[in-house]
C-alpha cells in the first residue's frame, strides 16, 4: 500500500536548500524550477556543475554557495534536498534536518526521506503528480510521458471556462456544487 500523502507545496513561499552540485543536484534543482521558477533556492557544494550555474543565471531567486555543507546552512530553511556523493554527509544533513524538524529528501536513500519527488504531468494549470511508492521511478517517468501525450492542449480552455462559470454562479454552496458537477459530467 502506498501510504504517501500527496500535497502541492508553494515553494515560492518557502526556503529550499539543495546540498550537492553534481548530477543529482542538477536533476533536483531542475525539477524544482520546472514547477516553481521563482522559488528561493540555495544550492551548496564545493564543486558545482556548469549547468547549475547556467540555471542560476536564469532564475534570480537561486543562490549558489561554493562551500562544503555546514549545519548553519540550515538556518531559515523549510525544505532540504540532499544528494552529495558522500553518504556520511548525506546522513549528517538528514540527522541535522530531523533535529530541526526540517523536511528532508535524501535523493538515493528512500528510508531517510520525509518526502519523495514525483513525476509531474503538466497541461496548463492542470498538474498531476505520479508516485510509484519508490518502486520504479522509470515507470513514473514513462507514465508521465503517456499522460502528457494523452491530454489535449485544449484542457486549459476548459479550465478557464470553468473558472469563469465558477465565479458567475450564485446561490449557496450546495447549489454551486450541483451545477458544477452537472456541467463537468460530460468529462466522464
Ligand atoms: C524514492 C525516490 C526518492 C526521491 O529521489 O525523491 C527515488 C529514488 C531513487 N531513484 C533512483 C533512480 C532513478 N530515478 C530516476 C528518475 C526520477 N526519480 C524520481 C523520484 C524518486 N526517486 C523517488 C520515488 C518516486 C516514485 O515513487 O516513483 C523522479 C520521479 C522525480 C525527480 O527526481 O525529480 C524522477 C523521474 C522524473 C521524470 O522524468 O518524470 C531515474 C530515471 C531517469 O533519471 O531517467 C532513475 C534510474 C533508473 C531507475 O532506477 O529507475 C534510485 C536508484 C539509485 C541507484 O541505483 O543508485 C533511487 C533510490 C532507490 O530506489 O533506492
Ligand atoms: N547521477 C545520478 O543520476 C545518480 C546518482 N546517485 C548517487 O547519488 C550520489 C550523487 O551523485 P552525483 O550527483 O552524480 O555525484 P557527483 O559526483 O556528480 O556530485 C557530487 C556533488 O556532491 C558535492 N559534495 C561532496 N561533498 C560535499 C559536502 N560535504 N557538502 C556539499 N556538497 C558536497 C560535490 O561537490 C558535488 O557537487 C552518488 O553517491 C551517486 O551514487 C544515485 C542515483 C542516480
Amino acid at each position: 500500500m502506498n501510504t504517501l500523502f500527496p500535497i502541492f507545496v508553494k515553494l515560492d513561499q518557502l526556503q529550499t536548500l539543495i546540498v550537492g552540485g553534481g548530477y543529482v543536484g542538477l536533476e533536483k534543482l531542475t525539477a524544482v524550477l520546472a514547477n516553481s521558477p521563482d522559488a528561493p533556492v540555495t544550492l551548496v557544494a564545493p564543486e558545482i556543475r556548469a549547468e547549475i550555474h547556467e540555471l542560476a543565471k536564469q532564475h534570480q531567486a537561486v543562490t549558489l554557495v561554493v562551500a562544503t555543507y555546514r549545519p548553519d546552512f540550515l538556518d531559515g530553511k523549510d525544505i532540504v534536498i540532499v544528494g552529495t556523493n558522500d553518504k556520511e554527509v548525506n546522513r549528517q544533513v538528514q540527522a541535522d534536518c530531523k533535529a530541526r524538524k526540517i523536511l528532508v529528501n535524501v535523493a538515493d536513500t528512500p528510508p531517510l526521506c520525509d518526502f519523495y519527488l514525483s513525476s509531474v504531468v503538466k497541461k496548463g494549470d492542470l498538474k498531476i503528480a505520479i508516485s510509484t511508492n519508490g518502486k520504479s521511478p522509470t515507470f513514473a517517468k514513462r507514465f508521465r510521458e503517456v499522460l502528457e501525450e494523452m491530454l489535449p492542449d485544449s484542457l486549459q480552455e476548459t479550465l478557464d471556462n470553468l473558472t469563469a462559470i465558477r465565479k458567475q454562479l450564485t446561490g449557496d454552496f450546495q447549489a454551486k456544487m450541483d451545477r458544477l458537477n452537472e456541467i463537468t459530467n460530460v468529462l466522464k
